[in-house]
């Protein structure tokens, strides 16, 4: 299928800085695969993590869903009451998300000092109306986890894999993504649907880092499926599939032979959003590091808490992350078109049309959304000066958005030094273009 000479030019670009921000790829490949995926591998196989709620009934808002996707691996097993973990169950009610809540602290008060906190049910009213607005306009997404609707799914029982996904229903939403929702230069007369890399310049730095957050999303999700691929046959082999990794799969979406040469770019799209994630956690650090990851079982919450502590750490010793300072500087208007079209982009998850696919998506998508939300609300800004955690709240399902996309941007880091490595392996690293 595919000429040995250019077979490993996935890689041959994928060197140097990452765009837009100040440190090589051979660096973070090195800070990735030996600190921070082994840590974020096990963390998020902690209960907290592990559950992620989500609304998959909600209606496409654009267009009538036309799609089924073609195989069983497509479906969600989602999980019932009696397999959380107790300090989830009873997921109406919210209050049992924290200790606090659960633990109903009665101190008596001295009636002296007693200050009156009631407040009369239209104050009360008022209140939680003007903290939903204050926290709509912070959020760069739709999230589904106060939703009736809405149902808990094991992830570590769903993993991101091959779906068989594809055709009409997925090449429209990446179309309408970027189509639609990415800035687009204003005057190339280019007409193609996606944005190359070569009229990226067009464009100014903000709108920029939206389109490399976007394909950088887009390369993970594609990297994964080719890593976790089908190799056996769908009818006739082990009922549970037999998964591993295409080369072939991978190379196919990511060299510069079959891609128009934008490929590596793509790559190295996952490098800056990955960056850029891990900045939004360095930045919330001081916030995460008080949080309780209550679940209801005393010792694997103080576990959680302490490997969270570990990870923060480490990550706040790589200091070239991301540099969000630079953003939002000038234009006004920006900030806000920013939002609208991240806020457009979550929506457009309910239209995907393959249920495992929709989890994923809304997940790293609300992930994403949540680092935007820490680097750019101005509600993370100086945390380590104040009382963070009374201050600002992040819903426990942003943090496990947050922490899992991660997780997932990191895996697929992971998994390009095993395609790195295959390639190797069959002799081609005199060219290996891609990865040098
Ligand atoms: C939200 C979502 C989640 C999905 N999750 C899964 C999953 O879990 N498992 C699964 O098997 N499939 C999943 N899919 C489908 C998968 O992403 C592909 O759409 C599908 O495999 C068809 O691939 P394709 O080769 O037609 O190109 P697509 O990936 O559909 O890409 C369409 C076009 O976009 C451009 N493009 C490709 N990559 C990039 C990039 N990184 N940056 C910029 N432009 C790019 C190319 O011009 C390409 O032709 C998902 C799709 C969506 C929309």
């Amino acid at each position: 299928y595919f000429n040995l000479e250019k077979e490993n030019d996935c890689f041959c670009n994928l060197q140097g800085k990452v765009d837009e921000c100040s440190c090589n790829i051979d660096t973070v490949d090195y800070f990735n695969n030996i600190k921070i995926y082994p840590r974020l591998k096990s963390l998020l196989e902690k209960d907290y993590f592990r559950y992620f709620k989500v609304n998959l009934k909600r209606e496409c808002p654009f267009w009538e869903d036309d799609s089924k996707c073609s195989m069983r691996f497509c479906n969600v097993e989602s999980c019932g009451e009696k397999d959380l973990p107790p300090g989830l169950k009873g997921a109406k009610n919210e209050n049992k998300y924290t200790k606090e809540v659960n633990e109903q602290c009665s101190e008596l008060n001295n009636e002296y000092d007693h200050l009156d906190t009631t407040l009369s049910e239209k104050a009360q009213k008022d209140i939680d109306l003007w903290n939903k607005y204050d926290d709509a306009t912070d959020n760069f997404c739709i999230i589904d986890e106060n939703d009736s609707d809405s149902e808990y799914v094991d992830l570590l029982k769903n993993p991101e894999r091959y779906t068989g996904y594809k055709g009409k229903s997925a090449r429209r939403i990446w179309e309408s993504i970027y189509l639609e929702n990415c800035f687009r230069p204003k005057y190339s007369s280019n007409l193609n649907l996606y944005i190359q890399n070569g009229i990226l310049s067009e464009l100014c730095l903000e709108e920029r880092v939206f389109y490399r957050a976007i394909s950088g999303l887009h390369a993970s999700i594609n990297t994964h499926l080719s890593a976790i691929y089908l190799l056996s046959d769908n009818k006739f082999g082990d009922p549970k599939g037999v998964w591993g990794p295409n080369l072939q799969e991978f190379q196919r979406r990511f060299s510069e032979e079959t891609t128009n040469g934008e490929g590596p770019n793509w790559l190295r799209n996952l490098y800056f959003v990955y960056l850029l994630e891990l900045r939004a956690l360095a930045k919330a650090a001081p916030y995460l590091e008080k949080e309780e990851y209550y679940t209801g079982n005393e010792n694997e919450d103080w576990d959680t808490q302490m490997a969270i502590k570990d990870l923060l750490g480490v990550i706040s010793r790589f200091p070239d992350h991301f540099d969000e300072k630079i953003m939002f500087n000038g234009d006004k208007n920006l900030k806000y078109e920013f939002r609208e079209h991240f806020r457009n982009v979550s929506r457009i998850m309910d239209c995907v049309g393959c249920p495992k696919c929709k989890v994923w998506g809304k997940l790293q998508t609300q992930g994403l959304g949540t680092a935007l939300k820490i680097l750019f609300s101005g509600k993370f800004d100086n945390l380590e000066n104040t009382n963070s955690k009374k201050r600002f709240q992040l819903q426990r399902n942003e943090i496990v958005a947050l922490v899992n996309a991660i997780g997932r941007l990191s895996t697929s880091i992971y998994k390009l030094d095993d395609f790195k490595n295959m390639l190797n392996n069959k002799g081609v690293n005199k060219n290996n273009n891609i990865f040098n």
